[in-house]
């Protein structure tokens, strides 16, 4: 029988109805109670970590699950952590920056409906999770609604319907149809890794939209406050040189060492900065290009690559190299 371990973070899964909305309260333990039968299953140890909504999501509690997976690796044959909705993505992908060369799988789920209202996707969700986390499959994942999605390609589209994940550049890992999971692809198992935790973070960044109108002398506020900035520019990515011009900004953030990543507000299809003069504007040999990563991989990934170096061109490097899948050329 396999051994898994659940950890509990909090979000709408672990919600109640309190004065002020809906607040997580229950415990691993008041959720497992709402699944009876498990058991038969599989053995599951729990562990409740935090209490939170996800909109309260530090990068210090990423480093709390990547730990808490780590320590008891050994022990079990896969983790199942539930999670809120609204940062899920997030962290899906620090934890797949976290914990490499994973040979069991961690599984990140939740629900849009508390597990204790009627209508709940609660149940399903955590037993979709459950019956992956029992595979023999090494990496994070998302499991929502029947769908196994990368832990870094996956983003929150939609707020209240039950099927809120996306696969985002990237095709499902498989879905789930009760018992049975159907791949889409055949994967392989790398056997022999020896699984790598690193957390070394450093959260000094900052993600900037673009609007037509965004004031040059915003950026100068970030000269001192971050060590790595995203830029999330229009389609296939560019930067305004004309009227209010941010790409001087740019080119004065990068002259003191600033490394900027620049995406698209476009969900799909990723960055092509070489299409267009606004794009190849951009001094493309120190600007870091994301490809078709996914903001939610991106502000993690360079979180995770700052707290290993801060040389532009390493961190250039770092992020311009494929991790977990969340890059495909
Ligand atoms: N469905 C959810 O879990 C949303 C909730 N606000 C959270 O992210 O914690």
């Amino acid at each position: 029988m396999k051994k898994l371990m659940l950890l509990t973070t909090g979000g709408t899964i672990a919600s109640l109805e309190g004065e002020n909305g809906l607040v997580p309260e229950m415990n691993a333990d008041d959720i497992l109670r709402h699944l009876p039968g498990f058991n038969l299953l599989c053995q599951i140890d729990s562990k409740a970590l935090i209490n939170i909504d996800s909109t309260n999501m530090q990068p210090e509690y990423w480093v709390e699950m990547a730990n808490a997976v780590y320590e008891h690796y050994e022990e079990y044959d896969g983790f199942v952590i539930t999670h809120g909705t609204d940062t899920m993505a997030y962290t899906s992908a620090a934890l797949s920056y976290m914990l490499q060369d994973l040979e069991k799988p961690v599984v990140v789920t939740g629900s849009q409906i508390p597990i204790s209202f009627k209508k709940t996707d609660a149940k399903r969700n955590i037993a979709d999770a459950v019956r992956f986390a029992c595979e023999e499959i090494g990496g994070v994942y998302v499991v929502f609604d029947g769908r196994v999605i990368q832990g870094t390609r996956a983003i929150k589209l939609r707020t209240k319907s039950y099927d809120s994940f996306e696969s985002i550049n990237y095709p499902y890992i498989a879905s789930i149809y009760k018992e049975h999971v159907e791949y889409s692809k055949p994967l392989y198992l790398v056997e022999n890794k020896k699984m790598k935790l690193d957390t070394s973070l450093c959260t000094d960044v900052s993600l900037v939209k673009l609007f037509p109108g965004i004031k040059p002398e915003f950026f100068d506020c970030l000269k001192d406050q971050c060590q790595g900035i995203v830029i999330e520019s229009y389609g296939s990515g560019g930067i305004p040189f004309q009227g209010r011009n941010i790409l001087e900004k740019l080119n004065e953030l990068i002259a003191c060492g600033i490394p900027i990543v620049i995406t698209t507000q476009c969900l799909e299809e990723g960055e092509d900065m070489e299409l267009y003069e606004v794009g190849r504007k951009v001094n493309q040999d120190v600007i870091i290009r994301s490809r078709n990563m996914n903001t939610e991989a991106i502000v993690p990934k360079l979180m995770w690559v700052l707290g290993k170096t801060q040389d532009p061109q390493k961190v250039k490097e770092l992020m311009e190299t494929p991790i977990a899948d969340d890059i495909t050329l």
